[in-house]
């Protein structure tokens, strides 16, 4: 018998053969002896667990930062607001408590994830928890336990309740040996933070999971993400939503990154709608399953710019911190997302010039009431 045959059939026995005849054995379970997943033999290899005609129902990790508020408010209007769980170990506000089921969930307590998952037949999983790059280079430790093992949790729980599962990535998964302007889906990808670092195994991961067991593993490459209704959580892009805070407070801004200094951004209603999409996109579009996504590219200089256009007496200064500016400085200057949108029609609504339209009408109006009361 050939060598090649006599392998593949040792391997098939070791594995099982599974009638679509690829390699996809049950992913590793956490506790042998408990109902263990089987794969059966018609499973289509990129098989969600609910049919075309049912909504998903859906859990939201770290949910309480910058984006797990809008992504919960976003998808519950899509879907309902009973079938979005939105989680964090924070206590929420008043105001998101009664807005929709919330839970505790810790990421790094499996069996709480899991009991999660199963008691309330949870088959959409957005993973947001993390720590972000500033927060992560002060407390590297932790930031590896829970944006490393919080995801092998993550991933743990989610192949074996053959959940879909989102993993947001980020710009900050690329590194100075990798090309800046544009950086390309597939490059070097060799970044100097823990979060980078992080991410780039998120990615890998999740990619393997997808490949080895079935997993249904989505993730895109957020830019620097900028919202008005909520606060950013330590990261380098964190001066974007701030400028907006302080020029119509103070009419001033202390930017903690040079002039110069070119990173990718995207408005958080961009971003929401990007990772709905991709979630939604049918298998068979998806020739990759991490993919960059962008919306427009500016400095703080470029930034500053458009705010004068809107607040002539804006004045900003620069107090740079070198964390962030040694992050900044090994970034995407520019994002290539052409893949994505080719292959699922990804599209962005917000330049620059709406951008800041939005941002500083929103506080506008937020100061106007905050006055007026
Ligand atoms: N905001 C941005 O500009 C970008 C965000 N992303 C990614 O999107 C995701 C969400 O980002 P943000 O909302 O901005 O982050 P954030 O830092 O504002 O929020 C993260 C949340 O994770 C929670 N968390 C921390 N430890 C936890 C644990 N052990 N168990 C459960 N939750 C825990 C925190 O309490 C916090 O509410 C992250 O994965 C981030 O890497 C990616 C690129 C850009
Ligand atoms: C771009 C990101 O991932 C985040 N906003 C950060 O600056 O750390």
């Amino acid at each position: 018998m050939p060598l090649a045959r006599m392998l593949r059939q040792v391997a098939g026995q070791m594995l099982g053969s599974p009638a679509c005849g690829c390699w996809m054995p049950a992913p590793p379970l956490r506790f042998l002896g408990t109902s263990p997943r089987q794969i059966p033999a018609d499973a289509s290899f990129h098989s969600a667990s609910f049919s075309g005609t049912d909504q998903p129902r859906v859990l939201i990790t770290g949910g309480l930062g910058q984006l797990g508020v809008g992504l919960a408010n976003f998808l519950r209007k899509r879907f309902g607001k009973d079938s979005v769980i939105l989680s964090d170990i924070r206590k929420p506000p008043d105001h998101i408590f009664h807005s929709g089921p919330f839970i505790y969930s810790d990421i790094l307590d499996y069996k709480n994830l899991r009991e999660i998952v199963v008691n309330n037949r949870i088959t959409w999983l957005f993973h947001y928890s993390a720590l972000l790059s500033a927060v992560g280079e002060a407390n590297v430790s932790l930031a590896r336990a829970v944006n490393i093992t919080g995801l092998h949790n993550v991933l743990d729980v989610a192949a074996e309740h053959n959940l879909r599962l989102f993993v947001p990535s980020t710009i900050g998964a690329f590194g100075p040996s990798s090309p800046r302007n544009p950086t390309p889906d597939l490059c070097v990808q060799r970044p100097r933070t823990i979060y980078g670092v992080s991410k780039v195994h998120a990615e890998l991961m999740g990619e393997y999971y997808h490949y080895r067991y079935g997993l249904d593993f989505r993730c895109l490459r957020y830019p620097g993400i900028i919202s008005a209704d909520s606060q950013p959580g330590g990261g380098t892009t964190d001066y974007a939503v701030q400028i907006f805070h302080d020029a119509i407070k103070s009419g001033k801004f202390e930017c903690n990154l040079k002039p110069s200094t070119r990173l990718p951004m995207m408005y958080i209603d961009d971003c929401l709608r990007a990772t709905l999409e991709v979630m939604e996109a049918p298998a068979e579009s998806l020739s990759m399953r991490t993919y960059n996504v962008n919306a427009m590219s500016f400095t703080p200089e470029d930034l500053t710019q458009e705010v004068l256009k809107h607040i002539p007496e804006f004045q900003i200064t620069y107090n740079v911190d070198s964390v962030r500016q040694a992050i900044a400085d090994s970034w995407p200057m520019n994002f290539d997302d052409s893949n994505a949108r080719k292959d699922w029609g990804w599209k962005h609504d917000f330049d620059l010039p709406e951008l800041v339209t939005t941002m500083l009408n929103f506080y506008g109006s937020d100061t106007r009431i905050a006055q007026a009361n």
